[in-house]
Order: structure tokens, then sequence, then C-alpha cells
């Protein structure tokens, strides 16, 4: 049983969020409407989180002396990790000597922190159907792979990174070279590995979110929100609606792979707590067939379309879940999401066509508040609701296109 305290006192329930972006903001907000004390890190000053919470700290997150040092100074009673690069051998330090708790475990950030982990773990221990996949240190091992089966097109990747960032697809022998410096160019950490898998040539893809919570006998139990239809470009979310209609079989097959990986990854290891949390499982679909691609054992970005189609978002059932509360995962009304790109890489940008594009009926928008716009960086997201999940689609589309972010 969670006692809930009141913030700022010595009582106060405290929750930690590692990354602070567009995501830990929801999930801060979240927390901070049931009382908790909420601090936000990151490793830049005013990120969007930072800007509603009760603290804030810039650090290195994947310094582990300098990690270690926070959590010891802060003393939260749960660490949620909202990005993949973090010093996890700290956090698996601190959770084994139960100085704190890391959501959903700290065997399930280090997991997922690294394409290698996840992956490994997905097809060679828990038999599930994954891309052909081979792991190459060199320009020679990647042509190599290919050559040796994985075949055209495939598609390679940082084993660390996210949002697409230096990931590509190859199409022939001319494109290896690029793709590998593009890899090592936007890999998070220069680690110089990659993952090269085999192209799945799906009809659609769907991210499942998945949730672990307590139920009302102690136990945990896993429910399902509907699917969520995205479409990606260059490795990185544009648009994603809910629910996306499935054939009962592949969502039967979806969840039983969800179910699974959730499973594995929710599993208190050394007589640890079991983990609990909202999952974003990333599954492929043609026909009947079903891959998994890979999971955030946090919130998804492509679920921030559940900010308007659930009575819990993504974020409130994180939220819920790791303080032992129930869960409810129904959809309230289907619903779409499109993302707004800053458009230019500039600080302290504004934006024109706000009123414009709240005029499209049923519609809302989430400026995200990051100091500085990139080209390629996500600075907002337009969401719908309609009966109709295609009108949704339509209606975001057209209101994400009438906001213009420009210079100030
Ligand atoms: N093997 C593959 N076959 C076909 N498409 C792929 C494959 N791998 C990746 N993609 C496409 O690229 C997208 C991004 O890939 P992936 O999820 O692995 O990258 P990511 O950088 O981890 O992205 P994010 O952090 O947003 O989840 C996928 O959603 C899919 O559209
Ligand atoms: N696919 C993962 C994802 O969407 N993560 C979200 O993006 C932020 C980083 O954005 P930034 O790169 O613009 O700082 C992260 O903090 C998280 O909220
Ligand atoms: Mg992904």
């Amino acid at each position: 049983m969670t006692t809930f305290g009141t913030p700022l006192s010595s009582h106060a329930t405290r929750v930690m969020l590692l990354g602070s972006g567009e995501l830990g903001k929801e999930v801060l907000i979240a927390l901070q409407r049931l009382g908790v004390e909420a601090i936000a890190v990151d490793r830049y000053d005013n990120a969007p989180g930072q800007q509603v919470a009760h603290r804030a700290h810039t650090i290195a997150m994947s310094d582990p002396a300098a990690l270690k040092a926070l959590i010891e100074k802060e003393k939260p009673d749960w660490v949620v990790p909202e990005i993949e690069a973090i010093a996890t051998p700290a956090l698996a330090e601190l959770e084994a000597a139960g100085t704190v708790r890391v959501v959903p475990t700290a065997r399930a950030a280090r997991l997922t922190m690294d394409r290698e982990g996840i992956r490994r773990l997905a097809a060679e221990t828990l038999g599930l159907a994954t891309s052909p996949y081979k792991f190459c240190d060199s320009l020679e091992e990647l042509h190599a792979a290919i050559d040796a089966g994985i075949g055209y097109p495939c598609v390679v990747k940082p084993v660390m990174s996210s949002s697409g960032k230096g990931q590509s697809k190859i199409d022939g022998p001319a494109d290896v070279r690029k793709a590998w410096e593009v890899a090592m160019a936007g890999g998070r950490v220069s680690h110089g590995r990659v993952i090269v898998e085999g192209f799945i040539d799906f009809d659609y893809e769907i991210t499942l979110l998945t949730v672990r919570a307590r139920a009302a006998d102690g136990s945990v139990q896993t429910q399902f929100c509907d699917p969520i239809g995205h479409v990606q470009v260059s490795g990185d979310y544009v648009e994603s609606w809910q629910p996306h209609p499935m054939h009962p079989a592949a969502l039967e097959k979806a969840r039983a792979i969800a179910k699974a990986v959730t499973d594995d990854l929710g599993r208190g290891l050394d007589g640890q707590p079991a983990g609990l949390g909202l999952f974003g499982v990333e599954l492929f679909v043609k026909g009947e067939q079903v891959w998994f691609s890979e999971v955030s054992p946090r919130p998804h970005d492509t679920g921030m379309v559940t900010m308007v189609t659930q009575w819990q978002n993504e974020f409130e059932l994180h939220a819920r879940a790791i303080l032992g509360l129930p869960v409810d995962t129904s959809l309230k009304t289907p619903g779409a999401s499109a993302v707004v790109y800053g458009g230019v890489d500039a600080q302290g940008i504004v934006f024109d066509g706000v009123a414009e594009a709240l005029q499209v009926p049923g519609t809302e928008i989430r400026l995200f508040g990051k100091p500085e716009s990139f080209v390629k960086r996500r600075m907002g997201v337009l969401l719908a609701r309609d009966a109709d999940v295609e009108q949704a689609r339509v209606n975001a589309k057209r209101a994400a296109a009438l906001v213009r972010p420009r210079t100030a």
C-alpha cells in the first residue's frame, strides 16, 4: 500500500524523472495532480518537464558519479527513466542497495537503453518473431553481415539512439558507407556499434501500450490499451491514431508478444519487487503475422494521442501504476495526433497560427516549451478527436499544418 504524503514536507512522496522532455513533462503533471513531490532532471536547463516540477536539476545523466550523487541528495522514493542514455549500472547499484526503486526496474532500463540488450532478450531468450539482425562494429562487418544473409533492403541504426537518430534504410551496396557514417554521427553515445536489420515489408505498425499495475488483491496485472497506429518518417513519428483496426488473430498475437516482453522486463530479480508501469510495445503487422520491433519501458511518443483518446492517458497510467493505484485503459473517443517540428534552428522561437489551428473541430494543442528549436526537433503536437478515426487523422494533420514556428 502506498501512503501519500504532502509535497515539500518530510512525509512527501517523491518521484524523480531522469529525462524531462515532452513525455516526462506530462508524467510530472500527472504526479503533481496526485500530490507527489516531483523532481525533473535533464541534460539542459529549462527542459519541458523542469518547467512544471517542484525542483529541477541539470546534470549529465550518463555520468554515474553525478547521477548517484543527485539521487543520494534528493532521496526520491522512485526514479523514473524517461530517456535511454542514462548510467543504468548506477541505477542497478542503488536499486540493489534498497536506496531507491527504479521504474519499472533497473534491469529493464539497462536492457532497453541498448538495442542489443532488448533484441537478444526478445529474439534469443523469449523466441519472439523479429526482423533478421546482426550487430556490427565496423563498416567491413556491416558489408559482411548484409552479404551473409541480411540482404537488401535493410535498416541500420546505432545501438544507442532513439527517435530515428542515426538510422537509415539501405537499398543497395552503394548506400552502405553512407548509412555507416550516418549511424556514427547520430548515436547518443559514440560506441561505433550498429544493428543491421532486414527490412520488414509490413502492412502497418502499431504501438501497443501495456500496463503492469497492482490489482486489489495485491497481484500484478497486465492491461492493454487499444492499438495505436502510426506513421514514421526517417525513423521518427509524425502522426498517430487510436484505435487502429486489427484482425482479431493479429491483435491476439500482438498482446501475447507484449505480455511476454513486459512480464520479463517487469520481473523482480534477486528478491527485488516486481516492476510496475506502462510500456510502449512496437510491433509490425502484415496480415495475421506480427513482429516485435522494440519496447520503451515508459510512455511512448506515439502514445501522446491518448491525451485526447483515453480516460486515463499514458502518462497518468504510468504515474498511477508506479504508485500502486488501479488503472483504467479504456478508450474515451477515437482520435489522432500530428507532430509540429521546429522548422528552424533558433532559440526562443514563436508560433503563429495557433488560433487558426484550434478552429479545426475537436482539436487541442501541446507546445512543449523547449528553449531551443532545430529544424527536425519536435516542438509540439496537435491532437484531434472525432467519432471517425480517419477524420481525426485529417483534422490533426490539417491543424498541425496551420501552426507556423519561426524565429522571434
Ligand atoms: N527492420 C525494419 N523494417 C522496416 N521498418 C523498420 C525497421 N526498423 C525500423 N523501421 C522503421 O523505422 C521506425 C523507427 O525504428 P525504431 O523504432 O527502431 O527507431 P528508434 O530510433 O528507436 O525510434 P523511437 O525512439 O522513436 O522508438 C520504425 O517505427 C519503422 O517505421
Ligand atoms: N522517441 C523517444 C522520445 O520521443 N522521447 C522524448 O523526446 C525527448 C527528447 O527530445 P529532444 O531530442 O527534442 O530533446 C525525451 O525527453 C522524451 O520526452
Ligand atoms: Mg521505435
